[in-house]
């Protein structure tokens, strides 16, 4: 038997291979694997169905050139209460500047295994950035086949002294291209919900913290046995997210048991509502679960934004939303004890909402 056979054929072996050395998903991709390894096969209902594909259904695209024109915020208003994710074209984020931190994440998981490793949880200089694999490799049964960094923004000269050389300067120059559009978003949906004026406070509440995420996921030999991400809701307020050109993040349909794909759009964001938002408008905007699957043939990376309340700000329903009579669905929640309850579990679709859940719900 050939010296990897017999190292991958162990249980042990992989999850050292993966997860401890550093060399995550694309050191066993490029190993040229024939098989998948037992710890990546998904069970039976959590691997994707492309029988559940609604083909010809998309979610709304978006033309932002006029961005103050009502239509427009409609349209923005609508998607995000029917289907929780758009996309966006014209949105003013330069296209240079999206090429740029495309290049930059292939060149951070271009590095070697040693070097990336600088940055996973038990050697990274800080808890604001980690190289990780899958996502939680303690608490997941089955792994997914996903490498990222995740890059949480304090402040310019933390980024200039922490994060990869390798991507820094795209990644903090996209995060701070992408802040124009995420508070035009901001004002918009805020003006749908009734309310009004953004003060200081109202907006550190909506995005006072931000987390940029690069996520690898490489060629797979059995993509139909795991998932690229398993399905879940984002925790944030609102997630954009750039992908490439290879497709495979797929959005839950409105029966809740459908998938509808979002296709690559050259020079667009894909905009979703996450969790935070939810709570906050009272489920009028939807946060949607979605999914990553794997692909056979093409390594495929994106680039999501999370924009998110602070870790101590509480979060509930809006009084203004409330205003009218309407019953709060959730209830006060402090925002990083949300997020942890997120962190420390598997993916599990849109289960982690009932956490801030009224119990009459
Ligand atoms: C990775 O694959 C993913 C990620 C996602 C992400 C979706 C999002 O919506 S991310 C937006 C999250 N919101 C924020 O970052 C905003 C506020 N931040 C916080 O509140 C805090 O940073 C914290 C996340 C609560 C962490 O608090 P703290 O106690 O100071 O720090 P830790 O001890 O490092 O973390 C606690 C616990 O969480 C896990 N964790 C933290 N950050 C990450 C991360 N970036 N990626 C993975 N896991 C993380 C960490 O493992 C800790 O667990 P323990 O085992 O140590 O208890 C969507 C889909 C994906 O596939
Ligand atoms: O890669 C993608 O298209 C989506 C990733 C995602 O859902 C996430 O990182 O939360
Ligand atoms: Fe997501």
């Amino acid at each position: 038997m050939a010296p990897t056979t017999v190292l991958l054929s162990d249980f042990s072996d992989v999850t050292d291979f993966v997860v401890n050395q550093g060399n995550g998903v694309k050191g066993l991709s490029e190993m040229g694997l024939k098989a998948l390894p037992k710890q990546y096969i998904q069970p039976l209902e959590e691997r994707f169905s492309e029988k559940k594909i609604v083909p010809h259904e998309s979610i709304p695209i978006i033309d932002m050139s006029k961005w103050d024109d009502p239509e427009v915020a409609k349209s923005i208003c609508d998607a995000a209460e029917m289907w929780g994710f758009f996309q966006v074209v014209n949105h003013r984020v330069p296209l240079q500047v999206l090429d740029r931190v495309k290049a930059a994440t292939h060149r951070f998981f271009g590095l070697s295994a040693a070097e990336k490793n600088k940055y996973s949880k038990e050697l990274s200089p800080s808890n604001n950035v980690r190289f990780g694999t899958s996502f939680n490799t303690q608490a997941e049964k089955a792994l997914e086949w996903k490498d990222y960094l995740s890059l949480f923004y304090v402040s310019d000269d933390e980024a200039s002294a922490l994060w990869p050389p390798a991507c820094k300067d795209e990644v903090l120059e996209y995060t701070k291209s992408s802040e124009v559009l995420i508070k035009q978003l901001l004002k918009v949906l805020m003006k749908g919900l009734k309310v009004e004026g953004t003060d200081e406070a109202k907006e550190a509440l909506l995005m006072g913290s931000v987390r940029t995420n690069l996520n690898y996921y490489p060629i797979c030999p059995n993509p139909e046995l795991t998932v690229g991400v398993g399905r879940h809701s984002d925790v944030s307020t609102l997630t954009i997210l750039l992908q490439d050109d290879i497709g495979g993040l797929y959005v839950r349909g409105n029966d809740g048991e459908s998938w509808i794909h979002v296709p690559p759009i050259s020079g667009s964001l894909v905009i979703n509502i996450g969790d935070a938002l939810q709570i906050m408008s009272n489920g009028k905007y939807r946060s949607v679960e979605h999914c990553v699957i794997a692909n056979g043939s093409s390594n495929r990376i994106s680039v999501p934004i999370f924009i998110n309340p602070r870790p101590q700000d509480t979060i509930g329903p809006f009084p203004e939303v409330l205003a009218s009579g309407e019953k709060p669905v959730y209830k006060q929640v402090l925002y990083k004890d949300y997020v942890k309850h997120f962190f420390r579990k598997a993916h599990d679709g849109k289960k982690t909402v009932d956490f801030a859940k009224l119990s009459i719900f």
